[in-house]
Formats: structure tokens, C-alpha cells, sequence
């Protein structure tokens, strides 16, 4: 187990074989649990096994009823736990409850939605093979290993989770260690309502207790954090062809169309790039503006954010930056900025004021500067001028990574979005796709793949089963050595009859 250097505010430790976690904003110890050995995370997944039959065996009304049970446990302690993600990442308190508002109508969708994604079915047969009835069922994968991030602690993992819950699979959990009592506090609530078997666990620890998860022997990995560290899941489940899900950073664009509703995009910027101190992987980083209405957008911008308040104080718009190695990274990307002939519209290099980062938008900054190609993860925007919303679209796409994006445009919202290189976009509003449970939610390129909530997120968790059933005599005895070449020819005379024409 890696033990951590130094006792910053918000830096998780392993001490005496425990993970601490703490306070960003005030060193406040906050939880404190047994850290996971490479054993302990293989007693899990041999305990998930066992379990995964028991839940398999309860069918999608059995499950509906205890994740329904299991999602009024944590809707009717829903400030509780809002405090407590306040106090461990930092967050506000507002901002927690409509996060794990979110998370709780989820859990209800998915439970509410399995049998009806993943119910088996019968499937129409192929006329050249109409003596077999076809069926599709979707199974359970059996243990499905699950590693969050920390800055949105509970609906990020319960977008696994849920799913891969309803779907029939137990599941153990590797939380942040950033955010392990967060991590705890869902698994205690699930374990209160479905106490019979351990179809629900956490392993707590850093990265190598992740490694270890994804060694483990689980039957799919579903990971959520950074590229980087995404890359190294993937080579890991490699070794054992692990099926991975990879839910990885962003660098989401925002586009401002000419005829653009001003007032409302200046406040998606706002909130879509600074809510959560602009720790968010659907967070707005970059915003393109149409030349017509770029004067006008940039001062309201300026003129909103510098009113925006940071602190942990109730009512603050965004708290502490969680972890604090990232503030070098939004430290860096400023000063970058500024070096390439960038300049501050609002904050800049004094903005950074640890464990606070103050809201800052840069204008000017060449498409090959850090706070334009990388994932800042701070309340920092950068804002362009483009000819058009096309142009934006050009730049907007240029980005290794495609995970969300937003577009405000009267005319043409729908028609533009549908352009962006990525997996959600949100027209005249910015990251209003996270919440609605029925949508998918995943990336591509350096956003990573597979897909999360909805119907695709249901089956990201199953695998397919087909089954074809003889239901008569056969006629044309094609898949036997029994056929005659009388019948091998009518078998072609009924290939040119039924796909001999163009059309
Ligand atoms: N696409 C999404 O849905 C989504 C959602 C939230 C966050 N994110 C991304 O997550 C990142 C922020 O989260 P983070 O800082 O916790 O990311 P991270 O990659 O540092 O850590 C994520 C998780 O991976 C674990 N881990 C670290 N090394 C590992 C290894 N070698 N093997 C297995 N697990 C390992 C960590 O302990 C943690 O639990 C950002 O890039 C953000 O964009 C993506």
C-alpha cells in the first residue's frame, strides 16, 4: 500500500493500514477505514460471486423492490449525506443535494427499467431458417468492479453501480480515496436494506487497491476517472480480457451561436464551467462565440462571474479545490495562457489562492495553449472569438477528447449539436444530459467508451444470449449432412427468390 508523503488538507493517508481521509478546506479528519490488501479485495470478489447468484436468482421484481428500498434509504437521508460530501470534497451543500438528487432518480429508473431493457424476448426468425423459434435474453455479467472518482462521489459511481445492480450483478466498489466515507456511507445504506448477502461492497484504499480490483477476477470493470489512469485499467484488464467500461476526462466546448439567447448562455457558462469549483467532467471549458455577439457575451460573462462567491461558508457558489495537486495544474495552464499572449478578463495567476481558485476567464489564448488542449479541472474558462458557430464547431472538435458540449443557438441548436464530437451535448442549456436517466452517457476518443444511465447504460451491464429453439420439421435441411442436392438447390432457387432483386 502506497503511503502518502504529506498531510495536506484534503490529501488522503494510509496510516497503521488505514485510509484517512480529510477536509480539503480545513484538515478535518473525516473517515477512516481498514485499507484493502491485494487479499481482502479477493475475499470480496469471492464473497460477490456467491452473492451475484443469490441476487441473479431474485429476478428484476425481486431487485426492483430492494434498489427501490435502497434509493427511499438515501432520498429520506438526503441531507445527511449532503453534509457529508460538503465536509469530505468540499462541495456546498446545494450543490450535494442536487448531485445526489440525481444519483437517487437513477437508481429508481434503473430499477424500474430492467425488465423491460433486458426482459427476454423472442426475435423473428430468418424465413431460410423458420424452423427455429430465436430468443434473446440478457444475463448478467455475475461481479462487476466499480472505481470512482472524487468529484462527484455518488452520481458518478451509482451510474455504475445502479445499472449494473438492476442488471442482475453484484458489485464491489473502489471510492476515491479522496471520497472513501462518501463511498461507505451508499454501500452501509445498501447493506441496511439487502442485509442477506454482500451484493454490495467497498474496498478502500489509492490506486494500487484499484489495480488490484481490476486483477481480481471480476467479470467487468467499470472505471470512471482520468484518461490517464483509464489507460492503465485497460491494460491491466488486457491480461485477463477483462471487458472494461472507460469513463474518462473532458474538455467540453460550449458553442455561442450569432442569434444566440445571451443572458441564458452567459449563465449555462457560468454554472456549466465553474459549478463544483469546475472540477466536472462534463464541465465547460471552452467557449466559442460568434464574432456578432463576442463583446456583448464576454462582458455579461465577466460581469456574472466576478459576482460568483468561494468559500465553505452556507450559501458560497463553489468551495475548495479537492485535491490539491490539481491546483497546480490550473496554476500552470493560467500562466501558460498568459505566456502564449492570453490575457485575464477575470482572475488569473492571483486568483489561485489554495485551496480556493478564484473564477477566471482568459480571452486570446492560441488553440495550442494548455488551458485549450488539456482538462483544466478549475473554474476557469477560456472564451474565443470564431467568424460562426461553425468555425466554433471546427475548433470545438479539433480536442482529443468528446465527452459532453453545449450549444446556444435559436436556429440551429439541434442541427449544431448534432455536429460536436462527442457523446451529449446540451442545446440552450449546459450539462441538463447528466440528470436525465434515460439518455446515455459516456465519450469517445480520450473521453474513453461504453456508456453509462439509460437503456445502453442497462446493457453495458449484461451480456446478450441468444438462444434459437427447433421448433418443426425442417423442410430445407440446410445446417445438416442429411440435405440432398435437391434441396441444396431449392435452398438457392429460395436465396434468388427471396434477395435476387435490387431492391
Ligand atoms: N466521464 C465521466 O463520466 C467522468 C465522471 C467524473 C470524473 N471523470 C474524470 O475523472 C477525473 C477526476 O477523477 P480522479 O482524479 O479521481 O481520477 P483518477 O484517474 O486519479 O482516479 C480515479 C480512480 O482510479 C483509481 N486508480 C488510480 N490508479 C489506478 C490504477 N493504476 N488502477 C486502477 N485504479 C486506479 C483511483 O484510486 C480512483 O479511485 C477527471 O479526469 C474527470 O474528468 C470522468
Amino acid at each position: 500500500m502506497r503511503m502518502t508523503a504529506t498531510h495536506a488538507p484534503g490529501v488522503p493517508v494510509v496510516e497503521d493500514g488505514h485510509l484517512v481521509s480529510s477536509n480539503p478546506a480545513t484538515g478535518e479528519q473525516i473517515g477512516r477505514f481498514p485499507a484493502s490488501g491485494e487479499s481482502d479485495v479477493a475475499d470480496a470478489v469471492r464473497r460477490a460471486r456467491q452473492a451475484a447468484a443469490w441476487w441473479a436468482a431474485l429476478g428484476f421484481a425481486g431487485r426492483r423492490e430492494r434498489l427501490l428500498r435502497w434509493r427511499a434509504a438515501l432520498a429520506n437521508r438526503l441531507e445527511e449525506l449532503a453534509e457529508l460530501m460538503h465536509r469530505e470534497g468540499g462541495k456546498p451543500v446545494a450543490e450535494a443535494i442536487v448531485e445526489a438528487a440525481g444519483a437517487i432518480d437513477h437508481i429508481a429508473w434503473a430499477a424500474k427499467h430492467a425488465r423491460s431493457v433486458l426482459g427476454p424476448r423472442r426475435v423473428r426468425s430468418s424465413l431460410m431458417q423458420i424452423e427455429y423459434a430465436s430468443r434473446l435474453e440478457y444475463l448478467p455479467y455475475g461481479v462487476v468492479g466499480v472505481i470512482g472518482p472524487w468529484n462527484y462521489p455518488v452520481l458518478t459511481p451509482i451510474g455504475s453501480i445502479g445499472y449494473a445492480l438492476a442488471a442482475g450483478n453484484a458489485v464491489v466498489f473502489k471510492p476515491s480515496e479522496y471520497t472513501p466515507a462518501i463511498g461507505a456511507w451508499l454501500v452501509d445504506r445498501f447493506v441496511e436494506v439487502v442485509p442477506e448477502q454482500p451484493v454490495l461492497q467497498a474496498v478502500f484504499g489509492t490506486g494500487d487497491v484499484g489495480a488490484a480490483l481490476c486483477r481480481s477476477g471480476v467479470n467487468k470493470l467499470a472505471f470512471t476517472g482520468s484518461t490517464a489512469t483509464g489507460k492503465k485499467v485497460m491494460a491491466a484488464c488486457a491480461e485477463t480480457l477483462t471487458p472494461v467500461l472507460a469513463e474518462c476526462g473532458g474538455k467540453d466546448a460550449m458553442i455561442v451561436d450569432a442569434d444566440a439567447d445571451l443572458d441564458g448562455a452567459v449563465a449555462a457558462a457560468v454554472w456549466g464551467g465553474m459549478t463544483n469549483a469546475g472540477q466536472t467532467c462534463v464541465g465547460i471549458e471552452r467557449v466559442y462565440v460568434a464574432d456578432a455577439v463576442y463583446d456583448a457575451f464576454l462582458g455579461r460573462l465577466v460581469e456574472r462571474a466576478a459576482r460568483l462567491t468561494v468559500g465553505i461558508e452556507d450559501g458560497a457558489d463553489f468551495g475548495p479545490i479537492t485535491m490539491p495537486g490539481q491546483i497546480d495544474t490550473i496554476r500552470r495552464h493560467i500562466a501558460d495562457a498568459l505566456e502564449r499572449g492570453g490575457r485575464a478578463a477575470l482572475g488569473g495567476p492571483d486568483a489561485v489562492q489554495p485551496p480556493y481558485v478564484r473564477p477566471t476567464i482568459l480571452v486570446d489564448v492560441p488553440e495550442d495553449a494548455a488551458a485549450v488542449r488539456e482538462e483544466t479541472f478549475g473554474p476557469t474558462l477560456t472564451v474565443t472569438r470564431v467568424a460562426d458557430a461553425d468555425e466554433g464547431v471546427r475548433l470545438a472538435n479539433a480536442s482529443r477528447y468528446g465527452l459532453g458540449g453545449a450549444v446556444f443557438s435559436r436556429s440551429r441548436g439541434v442541427a449544431l449539436a448534432r455536429q460536436l464530437r462527442s457523446g451529449m451535448t446540451a442545446v440552450n442549456s449546459a450539462i441538463s444530459f447528466a440528470g436525465m436517466p434515460g439518455l446515455p452517457f459516456g465519450g469517445v476518443g480520450d473521453s474513453g467508451f461504453g456508456r453509462i444511465h439509460g437503456a445502453d447504460g442497462l446493457r453495458e451491464f449484461a451480456r446478450p444470449k441468444a438462444i434459437t429453439k427447433r421448433r418443426m420439421r425442417s423442410l430445407l435441411p440446410a445446417l445438416s449432412f442429411d440435405r440432398t442436392p435437391k434441396q441444396v438447390a431449392q435452398i438457392a432457387r429460395a436465396v434468388r427468390l427471396l434477395h435476387g432483386r435490387p431492391r
